[in-house]
C-alpha cells in the first residue's frame, strides 16, 4: 500500500516577530499561536499541552514529538513511488498558492487568534458528495424527499447505476452470429494458437545433414500413366525414399510419398482433444502423413518435459534415431493430432531419407474408410516427467492406459 505523509498546515511567524515564551521550545514558527494565561505566545503545541496539563511543555517531550514527526516522514518518503511524490510536491504548490498569510497580529486580540485558528483553509471547504454520481438509489431519495410535484426527478434523467446495468447485460440474451471467417475458422480448428505446420523438420541441436550421396535404385524408366518404383523397387524394400534428383523413374516415382502431399481432417474428440480423420479411401500400406517436429536430443527433450511441457495434457514427443526425438508440440504437421488407440488402424514407420535423415510416417495398417478417426499404437517414452494417461480409446482390448509405466511395445517403428 502507498503512504503518502500527512501534510501539515503551513507554519506561521509568531505575533509581533516574538518566539515561544515556552523556555525550552522558542520557534518562532508554528501552525497556529495561542497565549498563555500571562498573555504571552506560545505555539500550539505548547498551548495545547499547557491547557491540558497546567504546566509548560518539557524538553523531554518536545524532543520526542520531533524525533517522531522525522521519522514519519522519512518512512512515508522510502515508500514513495515517483507518482505519490509528485502529486504531494502538486498538493504542496496549491497550498503555497492559496496560503493565506497571518496578519501582523500584534494588535489583534486573543479571541481574533483564536477565531483565525479555527477558520477552515480553503481547500478543507470543499463540499463533498455524499454519494457516488451514479447512486441513483441515494440520489432519487434525496431529491424525492426536497422537491415536490413537478421538480420530482425520474430515474431517466440520471445515469444507469452500473452495478445494474452489469445486471442487465448479464441477465439479457440475445442471439448473435460471429463473422463467418472468424466462423469457419473456428470450425477448422485454426483459431487455435502456439502451433505451427511445417513442412520440413526443424534442427533445434544440430544443423541439417546436406544431400550427400542418395541412394539410387536400379528401376528402369518407365512410359507415361505408369507407376514407377513400385513393389519391386530396391529402395523401397528398404525403406528408403528415392531423390526426385537421381531417380531413374523421375516424375512416375511412387516412392517419394513423404516429399509429396496428402489430404486428412483435424476434428475434435469427445474426450481426447482433437483428432484427425481421412477424407479419402485409405488402402492398407499407404502413407497417410509424415510426422514432422523439431529435432531434439533426448537431454532437449527431458528438459522441454521437465519445463515448457510440464502442465501440458498432451504429449507431441517420437523417436527419430539413436538419442534424438521429434518435437511436434509447437511446430510439425497434421500428424501430431493422431490419437492413440489399443486396437488401432495406422503404424508408425521410419523411413531414410536421400540425405541419411529419417522421414517418420504414418502408414495404413489396413485399408480404410473415408472419415474414420486414424490412430496408431503410441511408443511414450517416458521423459522426465511424462505422465501415464487414461486411455480412452474405447477398443475392445483398451489396456486402459498410456504412456508411463504402461507404455506399449508392440509399435512398429521401421529403420
Ligand atoms: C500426440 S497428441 C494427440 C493429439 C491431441 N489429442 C491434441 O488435441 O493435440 C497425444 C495426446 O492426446 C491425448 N490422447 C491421445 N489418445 C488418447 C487416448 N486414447 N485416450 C486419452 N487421451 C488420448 C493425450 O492427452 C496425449 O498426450
Amino acid at each position: 500500500m502507498e503512504c503518502e505523509p500527512r501534510l501539515f498546515k503551513p507554519l506561521v511567524p509568531a505575533p509581533a516577530g516574538c518566539e515561544c515564551s515556552n523556555s525550552v521550545c522558542k520557534v518562532r514558527t508554528a501552525s497556529a499561536w495561542r497565549r498563555n494565561p500571562a498573555g504571552g505566545w506560545l505555539c500550539n503545541a505548547c498551548g495545547i499541552f499547557f491547557k491540558t496539563r497546567g504546566f509548560h511543555r518539557p524538553l523531554s517531550v518536545i524532543e520526542m514529538n520531533r524525533t517522531a514527526k522525522r521519522r514519519d516522514t522519512e518512512l512515508a518518503k522510502a515508500s514513495q513511488t515517483p507518482r505519490v511524490r509528485r502529486k504531494i510536491r502538486r498538493k504542496k504548490r496549491i497550498k503555497e498558492s492559496t496560503n493565506v498569510k497571518m496578519p501582523e497580529s500584534s494588535q489583534l486580540e486573543l479571541e481574533e487568534v483564536q477565531a483565525y485558528n479555527d477558520e477552515p483553509l480553503p481547500w478543507e471547504q470543499k463540499d463533498y458528495l455524499k454519494c457516488g454520481l451514479y447512486s441513483i438509489d441515494l440520489k432519487l431519495n434525496d431529491r424525492e424527499k426536497s422537491l415536490k410535484g413537478k421538480d420530482k426527478v425520474t430515474t431517466s434523467e440520471l445515469f444507469p447505476l452500473p452495478t445494474q446495468y452489469g445486471q442487465f447485460l448479464i441477465t439479457d440474451q440475445r442471439n448473435f452470429c460471429l463473422p463467418w471467417d472468424i466462423m469457419t475458422a473456428h470450425k477448422q480448428g485454426l483459431l487455435q494458437r502456439g502451433f505451427k505446420n511445417i513442412k520440413t523438420n526443424i534442427f533445434v541441436d544440430r544443423k541439417r545433414k546436406q544431400d550427400d550421396e542418395p541412394i539410387v535404385c536400379n528401376c528402369k524408366p518407365c512410359g507415361e500413366g505408369e507407376i514407377g518404383c513400385a513393389e519391386e523397387c530396391v529402395n523401397r524394400i528398404m525403406f528408403y525414399e528415392c531423390s526426385p534428383k537421381y531417380c531413374p523413374c523421375g516424375e512416375q516415382c511412387s516412392n517419394q510419398r513423404f516429399q509429396r502431399k496428402e489430404s486428412v481432417k483435424k476434428v475434435k474428440t469427445k474426450n481426447r482433444g482433437f483428432g484427425l480423420r481421412t477424407l479419402d479411401i485409405i488402402k492398407k500400406g499407404q502413407l497417410i502423413l509424415e510426422y514432422r517436429g523439431e529435432i531434439i536430443s533426448k537431454c532437449t527433450a527431458r528438459k522441454r518435459m521437465e519445463a515448457k511441457y510440464l502442465h501440458r495434457k498432451s504429449v507431441y514427443f517420437l523417436e527419430y534415431g539413436k538419442g534424438e526425438v521429434v518435437d511436434g508440440a509447437v511446430c510439425g504437421t497434421l500428424a501430431r493430432f493422431i490419437n492413440h488407440s489399443c486396437a488401432p488402424n495406422c503404424h508408425i514407420e521410419k523411413w531414410r531419407a536421400p540425405n541419411s535423415e529419417h522421414f517418420i510416417g504414418v502408414f495404413a495398417s489396413n485399408d480404410i474408410k473415408p472419415g474414420t478417426e486414424l490412430t496408431y499404437d503410441y511408443n511414450f517414452s517416458t521423459f522426465g516427467g511424462a505422465q501415464e494417461q487414461e486411455c480412452f480409446c474405447g477398443a475392445h482390448n483398451c489396456r486402459g492406459w498410456i504412456g508411463g509405466k504402461h507404455r506399449s511395445t508392440n509399435i512398429i517403428v521401421r529403420e
